[in-house]
């Protein structure tokens, strides 16, 4: 059993698993807003032998180095890999604190809000429209880039309503019944670009959007953006343009820059993060915990 576990920030997933979080430790203390410095985190972190955190808050070595109870992490979030992550993992482990992650609890909501943003732009619905009479999707040329639980589900579902799809990943899948491209052949064949990369991975940049060429969309729902972002402002100024990104790409200062741009299509809460996702997540969170705390017994 856990002594104190603290939920740190805006976990999302209290309310589904409360009980079962309470039978797992002595003292649970659950905040529901991002804290605003480290040394708020450091207070609320005090004496927690376990933390559940978001992706939202950054959980660096400083701050791991000065807990000295501190013996879970629990994600909150996707874990890929050191270098893409929020928790500092390499002094984690060097301070032997377990800490995991969850994949595949938010992919539904992000396939869901791409192509209801795609649809009303091909079909012209609002007040955008990609071409000057509506185009059906069917047929367009439609590039996955990072094919992993995210990028699956949306080539599946471009596939669904007929789009030719492509992909480029790290690796070529085997198991994937659509065609692989090289990056740059990838983006510069296709009508509609999905990035769905970990954090921190930026893989177009000036040359990139050179490749993408005008009368593109580039959609954006992963953590963080894939694109440097001063070449996509020049690309972004190009007639014909557009661009689709989900809230967790975006900073706030981004969102004010481009708020009255007709061809950048922002969303106002992440999409991913519905109830059902929030459903999966606390399952898959309190089983991390529950799989850790049999492996200590
Ligand atoms: N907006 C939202 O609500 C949500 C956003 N996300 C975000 O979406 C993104 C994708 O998540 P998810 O699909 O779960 O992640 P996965 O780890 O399942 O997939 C990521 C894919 O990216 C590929 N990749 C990694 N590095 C490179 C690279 N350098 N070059 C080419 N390909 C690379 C990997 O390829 P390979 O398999 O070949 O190694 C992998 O297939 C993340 O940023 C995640 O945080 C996730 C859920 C909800
Ligand atoms: O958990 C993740 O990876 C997310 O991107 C949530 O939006």
């Amino acid at each position: 059993m856990f002594k104190r576990t603290v939920l740190i920030d805006n976990t999302g997933i209290d309310e589904f698993v409360l009980q079962e979080l309470k039978a797992l430790t002595e003292e649970l203390i659950i905040y529901h807003d991002i804290p605003k410095s480290k040394n708020e985190i450091l207070l609320r972190a005090d004496k927690a032998d376990a933390i559940l955190v978001s992706w939202n808050t950054n959980l660096s070595s400083d701050i791991i180095e000065v807990l000295p109870e501190l013996r879970y992490i629990g994600m909150c979030c996707s874990l890929y890999d050191e270098a893409s992550s929020n928790v500092d993992i390499i002094t984690a482990g060097r301070k032997n604190i377990v800490v995991k992650g969850v994949r595949d609890y938010g992919d539904q909501g992000v396939v869901e809000f791409i192509f209801s943003e795609l649809i009303r732009l091909f079909l012209g619905l609002g007040n955008r429209s990609f071409r000057s009479e509506a185009v059906e999707l069917g047929g367009i040329k439609f590039g996955v880039v990072g094919m992993g639980s995210v990028g699956r589900k949306v080539a599946d579902a471009a596939a669904f309503f007929n789009m030719e799809v492509n992909y480029y990943s790290r690796t070529i899948k085997e198991e994937i019944p659509y065609k692989y491209l090289p990056l740059s052949e990838l983006l510069s064949q296709c009508d509609v670009i999905s990035l769905h990369l970990p954090r921190n991975t930026v893989l177009i940049d000036e040359q990139g959007f050179k490749e993408i060429g005008a009368g593109k969309v580039l959609i954006n729902t992963g953590l963080g953006f894939s694109f440097e972002r001063m070449a996509f402002d020049e690309w972004i100024g190009q007639e014909g343009n557009f661009a689709i990104l989900d809230t967790d790409s975006i900073t706030t200062e981004f969102r004010n820059e481009y708020r009255t741009l007709a061809n950048v299509i922002m969303n106002e809460r992440v999409s991913g993060f519905t109830r059902n996702a929030r459903k999966r997540l606390s399952q898959k969170v309190i089983d991390n915990m529950r799989s850790y705390l049999r492996s200590r017994c």
